[in-house]
């Protein structure tokens, strides 16, 4: 879809020669019209003319949470580009093109569409759903993660993981264990920021009977446990600064010694190190050892934020639904469309884990078989504002014709309209509230009513059900 005749052209010569059928279309409004069910994905141009291309990314996003979008921008638009990834499309391809690159990411949107219809069904998660070991995930940035993890199973070589928190870390550094070549050997988990200076060193290290007081037995350290297998040490640029010496020595010479001991230990053991922090600034302001740094990010590994790859949320809620314990008899197996939408629009701080606490919840309240979006957090459910309910003053609902027969209509106009509407209606007319909502001063909104012709209901007719949100039931199509 894109406005531009070239760019279409040059997209369906690719797209042809893929071996998939293409359908042109030259306006987003068109879009909104045609039906996506049987679409394997929609290359959006992002520059469009008759509307902004994010606001059709997200209306058509609205309307199937499962359409692959890739997103067409500019070679110097790129930040349009991720941003649109960040919004749930799956991948993007920049312009002039680059035909290897087109079909490649269609590949891999086909095969990927294919999983996830597969993966709305209950049951059982396909093997091919998950990348390396316990790890979900199918959007293009996890499967280059899981490339870049494939090349170093069978290396010993240190790995530092970088990540925000809740992204995986602990879960990444597990499967690079077990799909390597230390499998056999023990998985040994430290979270540095969980200890105290001092007894950070004597737990790494072990100590002698008599080190220190209290220290009434000789005590292996996680070293030592780790024999053979591998030693992963989270938040490891917590680390205080002796015991980064000691670490950096350690990694140098393959050899400890406990607290108090002075015989000296031979280790065989893989590092696994990741941090939420940027080492590389902690390094500069003189908080991290720079050679420290080097030895154990000899490797560096990316896992990306949650809000980074949208386009797994479907397929990770399905998945901890399950964990939760959901899908058993008499729990909630699915989620419904609008509950998938506002997990998609919502920018996940906390990532996977958020999503993890936030699904566990669900569950708990929810008793019939499908997790709604009153099911979900206050902070979720604004994000999407449910459909004008059938009970509503006439005036309030008839001006939501279907968007493809707005006609003449400016359609990002149309679009604000449709938002104002749903707000007024969520709120049965009140103008302070939706105000409220929309995120508009209350006067704002009352000039923008008077320019769009809505009719505003008196203040003191319109009732407010403050629960309106979970009772409104919404078309999967609305948009
Ligand atoms: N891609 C994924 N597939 C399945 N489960 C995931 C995925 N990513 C994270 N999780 C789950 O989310 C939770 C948090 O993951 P994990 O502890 O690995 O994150 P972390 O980045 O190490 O967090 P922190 O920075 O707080 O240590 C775990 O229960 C983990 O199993």
């Amino acid at each position: 879809m894109s406005n531009d005749s070239e760019t279409r052209q040059r997209l369906r010569t690719w797209i042809e020669k893929a071996g998939f059928d293409v359908v042109e279309l030259a306006r987003g409004l068109e879009a909104l019209g045609e039906g996506s069910a049987e679409w394997t994905a929609i290359y959006l141009d992002l520059d469009l003319e008759d509307m902004a291309g994010m606001d059709l990314l997200r209306h058509l996003r609205a309307r199937d949470v499962l359409l692959p979008v890739l997103a067409v921008a500019a070679d110097q638009n790129i930040d349009s580009a991720i941003q649109a990834v960040r919004l749930g499309a799956y991948d993007y391809v920049t312009k002039p093109f680059d035909g290897q690159r087109v079909i490649q990411a269609l590949q891999r949107v086909a095969e990927y569409r294919r999983l996830r219809c597969q993966s709305q069904r209950p049951g059982q998660l396909q093997e091919e759903e998950r990348l390396i070991g316990g790890i979900v995930g199918l959007s293009a940035p996890m499967q280059s993660l899981a490339r870049q993890l494939q090349r170093i199973l069978q290396a010993d070589i240190p790995v530092c993981i970088f990540g925000e928190t809740g992204t995986g870390k602990e879960l990444v550094a597990r499967a690079i264990h077990e799909q390597g070549i230390r499998a056999r050997g023990p998985f040994i988990a430290v979270n540095c920021a969980a200890f105290a200076e001092s007894l950070l060193e004597s737990e790494l290290f072990g100590h002698e009977r008599g080190a220190f007081t209290g220290a009434v037995t000789a005590h292996r350290g996680f070293f030592e446990q780790a024999q053979g297998g591998t030693l992963f040490l989270d938040e490891v640029g917590e680390m205080s600064a002796p015991t980064q010496v000691r670490l950096l020595r350690t990694l140098q010479e393959r050899i400890i010694r406990r607290v108090g001991g002075t015989a000296e230990i031979r280790i065989d053991v893989r590092i696994i190190t990741a941090t939420h922090r940027d080492l590389l600034a902690e390094v500069k302001a003189g908080r991290f050892r720079e050679d420290l740094y080097y030895r154990l990010a000899v490797y560096p590994v990316h896992v990306p934020a949650l809000r980074e790859r949208a386009s797994d949320i479907p397929l990770l809620a399905r998945y901890l639904l399950k964990k939760s314990g959901g899908e058993g008899r008499g729990r909630p197996s699915h989620l419904s469309h609008e509950a998938l939408d506002a997990l998609i629009r919502y920018r996940w701080p906390g990532n996977v884990r958020e999503l993890e606490n936030i699904i566990q919840r669900a569950t708990l309240s929810c008793d019939g078989p499908q997790i709604e979006l009153a099911h979900l957090p206050a902070e979720l459910r604004a994000l999407v504002l449910p459909a004008i309910p059938e009970s509503l003053p006439r005036p309030l609902r008839a001006p939501l014709e279907p968007l493809h027969d707005a006609g003449g209509v400016v359609p990002l106009r149309e679009l604000e309209r449709r938002e104002i509407l749903k707000a007024l209606a969520v709120t049965r007319g009140s103008v302070t509230k939706a105000a409220k909502l929309l995120g508009l001063g209350r006067a704002t909104l009352y000039r923008r009513l008077g320019e769009l012709r809505i009719p505003a209901v008196p203040e003191r007719e319109a009732s407010s059900p403050e629960d309106s949100f979970q009772r409104t039931p919404r078309a999967a199509g609305s948009a």
